[in-house]
């Protein structure tokens, strides 16, 4: 199910009920979900306690909508948990700019994730690859009698790789995992399979884990802002767009900026996984991983200029996430944000989170290129300088719009604009 538009503009200013309302006619949530969003508790200890160890209390995150997002044709509203100010802004600015190229186009390779088992002490490594190789069909049995379940859904094990490395043997399963993240999944069948691979090598297994460098399961998104779409005060289309392609030419070039202009990609990537109660880790250590694959760390995005001299942008990076497994089906929030997704498959929640990633390349690498990231980040951090100066209710807009005029967001000037707004409500 998707939403009628994603576009609300405005959606920023009404208040916390209204957005709630706005979000409820497009996606019809439960019942439940209007209680649950307004109580900030909304994990239970109890459900914390069965999730991870040690348990004594939940710690809560804004979860925000980005509005305005395309998707293959389909409008969808975009549930974001993120502690930093002007991330899901920056998505909303991003994909208004694309929406009339047709917005965001995306797709995935296939939900295969790959478990490595390390055989130590092989006598004869060259020998035992090609033994190993022709044992495909037990491997897989073995594989698959670990998980029925997988195997009833489609999944299971697709084939087999062996690489090399030093004295080393490394067998990667390359598994199909369908709807869920996988690493128990495979990890499981590792450990079935490595007593087998172990014999058959004359060696010793070692480790037997899921690889997080996910490259058998990348989503791909691609969009094109218009010349038209994208100028600003004082700045042609072409300005903006050249200025963007000279910011994407810095980070491909320099990993010391490639590893900030890939941050704000997974500024975006990473809320959305943890929205869904995916795992941001994995999802992180494969972009990053997935950025050096070539050698050097660079860019996950590609930024170009169409023959028509539209900017282009495309991101293809490793998402292994899924609707089944984890916290996706225990945290009553991440269903809540399925449920305004609108999405059903794996496939779909992966392709969704690269879009979004490419949203927040382009706006981050626009203000960047533009009048500087400070004006808007800065302009929405004002309200957390607000409330760290100690500011409470009407008090928080007051000081942020006061820092914002004066064109210095700082914790010095909100405590004094502070001090002063309460002497003067003293007076009167
Ligand atoms: C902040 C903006 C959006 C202002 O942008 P603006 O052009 O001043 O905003 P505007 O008032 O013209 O509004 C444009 C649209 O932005 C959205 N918008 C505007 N304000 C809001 C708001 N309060 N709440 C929600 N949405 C907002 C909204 O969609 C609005 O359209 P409408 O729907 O109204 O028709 C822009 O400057 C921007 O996109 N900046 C990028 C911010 C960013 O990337 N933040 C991430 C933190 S910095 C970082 O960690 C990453 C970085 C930067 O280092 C990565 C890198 O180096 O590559
Ligand atoms: N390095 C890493 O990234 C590591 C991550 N993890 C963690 O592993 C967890 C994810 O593992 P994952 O294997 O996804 O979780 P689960 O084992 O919880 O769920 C996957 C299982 O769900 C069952 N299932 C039911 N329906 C489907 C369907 N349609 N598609 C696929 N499977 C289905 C399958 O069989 P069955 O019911 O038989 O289980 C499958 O094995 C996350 O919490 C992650 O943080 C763990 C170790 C390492």
């Amino acid at each position: 199910m998707t939403t009628t538009s994603s576009r609300i503009p405005g959606f920023y200013r009404l208040s916390l009920g209204e957005r709630f309302e706005q979000v409820n006619q497009r996606v019809s949530l439960p019942e439940a979900a209007r209680q649950h969003f307004a109580n900030t508790g909304n994990l239970s200890v109890q459900t914390a306690d069965s999730l991870v160890e040690n348990v004594i209390g939940t710690f809560n995150l804004p979860l925000g909508i980005a509005t305005n997002m395309v998707i293959d044709n389909e409008e969808r509203l975009i549930p974001m948990v993120t502690e930093e100010s002007s991330v899901i802004a920056a998505v909303c600015n991003a994909a208004r700019q694309c929406r009339s190229s047709g917005g965001f186009v995306t797709s995935y390779s296939a939900p295969v994730m790959i478990a490595q088992v390390q055989l130590t002490q092989v006598p004869n490594p060259a020998f035992a690859r090609l033994r190993i190789l022709e044992s495909i069909e037990q491997i897989r049995q073995i594989c698959d009698a670990t998980d029925p379940v997988l195997l009833k859904h489609g999944g299971g094990l697709q084939d087999i790789e062996v690489r090399q490395i030093d004295d080393m043997l490394v067998v990667h399963l390359l598994v199909d995992v369908r709807d869920a993240m996988g690493a128990n999944a495979v990890n499981s069948m590792a450990e079935a399979v490595a007593p087998s691979l172990a014999e058959w090598s004359g060696g010793k297994a070692g480790l037997r884990i899921l690889s997080n460098l996910a490259d058998r399961r990348v989503a791909r998104a691609r969009a094109i802002w218009r010349i038209a779409d994208i100028a600003v005060e004082g700045l042609s289309g072409e300005d903006v767009r050249d200025g963007m392609l000279s910011a994407y030419r810095f980070a491909a070039l320099d990993p010391y900026r490639a590893a900030t202009h890939n941050k704000g990609i997974m500024n975006g990537v990473s809320a959305i996984v943890l929205a869904t109660g995916n795992d941001t880790r994995a999802v992180e250590a494969g972009a990053h991983a997935y950025a050096a694959r070539h050698g050097s760390y660079s860019s996950l995005s590609h930024w170009e200029c169409d023959a028509d001299g539209n900017l282009c942008g495309s991101l293809e990076l490793p998402m292994p996430v899924g609707l089944i497994g984890g916290a996706t089906r225990l945290h009553p929030t991440a269903r809540y944000s399925l449920d305004i997704l609108g999405v059903s498959s794996a496939e779909q929640l992966a392709r969704t989170i690269a879009a979004v990633g490419l949203a927040q390349n382009f706006a981050a690498m626009k203000a960047l290129a533009t009048t500087g990231i400070q004006k808007g980040h800065m302009a929405l951090h004002a309200k957390n300088i607000a409330v760290m100066a100690g500011a409470e209710g009407e008090e928080i807009d007051a000081i942020a719009s006061a820092l914002v005029k004066g064109g210095k967001v700082r914790m010095d000037i909100a405590e004094q604009l502070l001090g002063e707004l309460r002497a003067t409500s003293e007076r009167s």
